[in-house]
């Protein structure tokens, strides 16, 4: 570092514990600067040194991304998860030390995290890592848009603190996390496949569909997992390094926590707030692409004229827009879906586009909007209760929102899926799918079959 630089991480380091001799609280600061450019995945790798966990998130049409490393604080919440969430993000951004002279999305004080899809259905001890709600604000931070790179540090700091020492570590762990040096690990080989009871699951789908003729629910997202074992321990940076290169349109994210890690790389934005510009996005309604461009069109067709897929999209277009109409003005939604194309597979897709109120923070948005008729189903209650009692599996936080926010109520989530769960040389993947009134349990099965090979090709199936 330069410096003037660390003339000014030290006076605004001083600046904290000047404040914290006052308040005789300890005191977070945030500092970004704005460094050389550095690859993602090599800072992530870099960032094992640390020994801490890591959260990775990447749009990959916007090539941006944003790196966590460490805990500089934790927002944990259980009971009314969103509320308490905004609440207690809302006061750290309020005591915090900002220094952020950049002010792009996503930079500054920042917290990445994610939820459980259903904190009223029993945990098992798959997901013991995770809890109900979990957001970080991380020691480190690497935030890239394009061809800007940004390094955020977050410190607490104390009355008794030198400025010197805080300096010094912070200016030994940026030294680590920006080793360009890297080198990438290996891949892993899937050397063994368990698909958990996809008979009696087809059976779920037989009782969801009779559900749906014989009561007033219409549609209810069915899931399914399954195990694999690998020839190694897992490393993560070579599956986002996969992810990254198989998966456009996609958001490729990883939450580590302890020895487990939530991967995948998911085409279904939540929500993204940016400068109070909201866009929301509606996708349901799947089909596989062709091997030529003839049979892929054709396939695009029949999906965009297909009456169920239509109905399984149409559910969630309606209920999105309706959940955001009272926190938002002009909203704006397509008359008909388009089609999304994916490696693997094409959804339907409606973008949903507002301006946000004044004062309404993203976590209210998502508290109206979790879960989306595209994991939950209609009416939200009923088919939860439906997914409690009888889907095989604890989703933990596969189907949930995943994501960020920063300081300037600029955020992005994701509804967590094409997905698993990594745990040294094992994982569980997740797949689901919408069931309504004509689903047919063997076509579910294969659309939930195609949701798998995202996954279970990088992990080297
Ligand atoms: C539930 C999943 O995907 C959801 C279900 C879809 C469908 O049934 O057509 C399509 C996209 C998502 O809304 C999943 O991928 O696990
Ligand atoms: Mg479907």
């Amino acid at each position: 570092m330069i410096e003037t630089k660390e003339k000014l991480i030290e006076s605004i380091l001083n600046k904290g514990i000047q404040k914290t001799t006052r308040t005789n609280h300890i005191q977070l600061v945030s500092i970004t600067k704005k460094i050389d450019a550095i690859d993602p995945l090599h800072f992530f790798e870099a960032a094992k040194q640390l020994k801490e966990d890591r959260t990775f998130w990447s749009s990959t049409a916007e090539d941006f991304f944003m790196i966590g490393v460490g805990t500089s604080y934790k927002i944990e919440a259980t009971d009314n998860r969103f509320g308490e969430t905004d609440e207690q993000w809302r006061r750290v951004k309020q005591q915090a030390i900002v220094y952020d002279p950049y002010q792009q999305p996503g930079t500054g004080l920042v917290a990445m995290g994610g939820m459980a899809f259903d904190p009223g259905k029993d945990r098992t001890e798959l997901w013991e890592n995770f809890s109900d709600s979990e957001f970080t604000i991380p020691s480190y931070m690497l935030t890239k848009h394009g061809n800007n790179h940004y390094f955020t540090t977050n410190v607490h700091v104390s009355k008794n603190d030198q400025v010197e020492d805080l300096a010094n570590t912070i200016d030994e762990n940026f030294t680590t996390l920006l080793k360009q040096s890297v080198t990438m690990p290996v891949n892993t080989v899937i050397i063994d496949k368990n698909e958990i009871e996809p008979e009696k699951w087809k059976q779920t789908v037989d009782d969801a569909t009779d559900k749906i003729k014989t009561s007033n629910v219409e549609k209810i997202v069915l899931s399914r997992e399954v195990r694999v074992k690998l020839n190694q321990k897992a490393e993560i940076a070579t599956v986002l390094h996969d992810l990254l290169a198989t998966q456009t349109n996609s958001y490729v994210f990883a939450f580590e926590h302890g020895e487990d890690c939530f991967v995948g790389a998911t085409p279904e934005r939540l929500i993204r707030i940016e400068n109070e510009h909201l866009l929301s996005t509606c996708l349901a309604g799947t089909a596989p692409r062709g091997k030529t461009v003839e049979e892929d069109n054709a396939l695009a067709n029949q999906l965009f004229n297909d009456k169920k897929n239509r109905s399984e999209h149409d559910f969630v277009v309606k209920m999105i827009r309706k959940s955001i109409s009272p926190y938002c003005t002009t909203i704006e939604v397509p008359n008909e879906p388009t089609i999304y194309p994916l490696k693997n597979l094409q959804h339907l897709f409606t973008p949903v586009t507002a301006k946000v109120k004044p004062d309404v923070s993203l976590f209210d948005i998502i508290k109206q909007l979790h879960p989306t008729p595209a994991l939950g189903g209609v009416p939200r209650q009923e088919s939860l209760q439906f997914i409690r009692e009888y889907e095989l599996m604890d989703r933990g936080w596969y189907g949930a929102p995943i994501g960020w926010v920063d300081h300037n109520n600029n955020g992005e989530f994701a509804v967590a899926i094409r997905s698993g769960l990594i745990q040294g040389d094992a994982a569980s993947l997740f797949a689901g799918c919408g069931v309504v009134k004509d689903s047919d349990p063997e076509a579910e099965y294969e659309e939930t079959n195609i949701k798998f090979l995202p996954m279970l090709t990088v992990l080297g199936g």
